[in-house]
């Protein structure tokens, strides 16, 4: 529940690009409670942006790189294989494709776009070893290539839209966005780990960002997919003060509450939410409440303030 003073939100995020950008939500939509069971929505945030942002001069090229197609990597590649097309139209783009995947082994680099009905036989037979530096100029490339741009500055304004989507739980790939974003790279991702590190570095990649004109989206890293961040952004923007936020910001933690009864081995519970996909790759960062505990993070920032709201964990 989200208790704030209310007033009407009658501003948008101010555009800080100058062309349209595409934004690929995280594939999760969850609905927790005693029968959970997960909901996919790719394209919430991808619909919401293209109506927020300008139209562009010239039609948009979108390459996507996607690193970690396991649980969520993979529902978002369904979604993109069967949403694809109907996008174009919407994001005033003429191209949409997937031209790379990596996994933590290989990766396939396929400018034309890979095949999203035969990418898990591609990567695993026609794989090669992961080059993430390789990888990430693959997917710039394509983009400018199939823009037909005249310039090769993956940073410049124009129909060149380069999106790097972190599938991952890996800090080894979080710790490499500010690099993607100077290569010209959008971040979206549900991976945790960036914005629940060290707040200096959320602040730089916000600046750097911003300086090269680059989104970084992390909605679906908070509340299971839920527009949780969107909502208190347009509140924060629009002058509202949030007083107190409450819920059970865990789905497992949520799932593990609602099916526990005594006589069942925690254990047990534990091994079925994660057999259902609510934990996160290791299970132990759900359950740990740790300080580094991701999940126990609200992290919104506006104008320079950012807030971080520690959630309080109850034992
Ligand atoms: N499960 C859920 O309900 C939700 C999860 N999330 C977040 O989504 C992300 C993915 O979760 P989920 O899909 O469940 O995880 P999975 O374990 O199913 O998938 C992880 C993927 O990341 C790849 N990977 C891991 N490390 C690296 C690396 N260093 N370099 C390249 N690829 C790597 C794995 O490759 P390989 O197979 O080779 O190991 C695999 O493809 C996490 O950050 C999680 O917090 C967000 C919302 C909900
Ligand atoms: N492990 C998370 C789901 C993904 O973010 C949770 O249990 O809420």
């Amino acid at each position: 529940m989200l208790h704030a003073v209310f007033s009407s939100r009658f501003a948008n995020s101010l555009d800080k690009t100058n062309y349209q950008l595409v934004s690929v939500g995280t594939p999760l939509l969850k609905s927790f409670g005693s029968n959970s069971h997960i909901a996919t929505n790719t394209w919430t945030a991808t619909t919401r942006m293209s109506r927020d942002e300008p139209i562009p001069s010239q039609p948009l090229s979108v390459a996507i790189g996607l690193i970690g197609p396991g649980l969520i990597g993979s529902a978002l590649l369904r979604q993109i294989a069967k949403q694809a097309e109907k996008l174009l139209g919407p994001l005033h783009a003429s191209k949409f494709a997937v031209v790379g995947l990596a996994n933590s082994r290989q990766m396939l680099l396929r400018p034309e776009g890979v095949g999203l009905d035969s990418w898990e036989g591609d990567l695993a037979e026609k794989g090669e070893p992961l080059d993430l530096d390789r990888f990430t100029s693959a997917i710039t490339s394509a983009a400018i290539a199939a823009s037909g741009s005249p310039s090769s500055d993956p940073t410049a304004p124009g129909p060149a839209c380069a999106v790097l989507v972190d599938c991952t739980a890996s800090d080894a790939v979080s710790s490499a966005y500010p690099a993607f974003v100077k290569q010209g790279l959008h971040i979206v991702t549900p991976n945790k780990k960036f914005g629940a590190g060290p707040l200096a570095q959320y602040h730089e990649l916000r600046d750097l960002s911003e300086r090269r004109r680059r989104r970084f989206m992390y909605e679906a890293t908070v509340g299971a997919g839920l527009p949780v961040i969107s909502t208190l952004h347009g509140l924060l923007e629009t002058g509202d003060r949030v007083i107190r936020i409450e819920g059970i910001l865990s789905g497992t933690l949520s799932y593990i509450f609602n099916t526990y009864k005594p006589g069942m081995r925690f254990s047990d519970v534990v091994a079925d939410a994660k057999a259902r996909g609510y934990t996160e790759p290791d299970p132990r960062d759900d359950l740990s409440g740790e300080s580094r505990n991701p999940s126990v993070y609200v992290h919104v920032e506006l104008k320079g303030d950012a807030w971080r709201c520690r959630c309080r964990w109850l034992r």
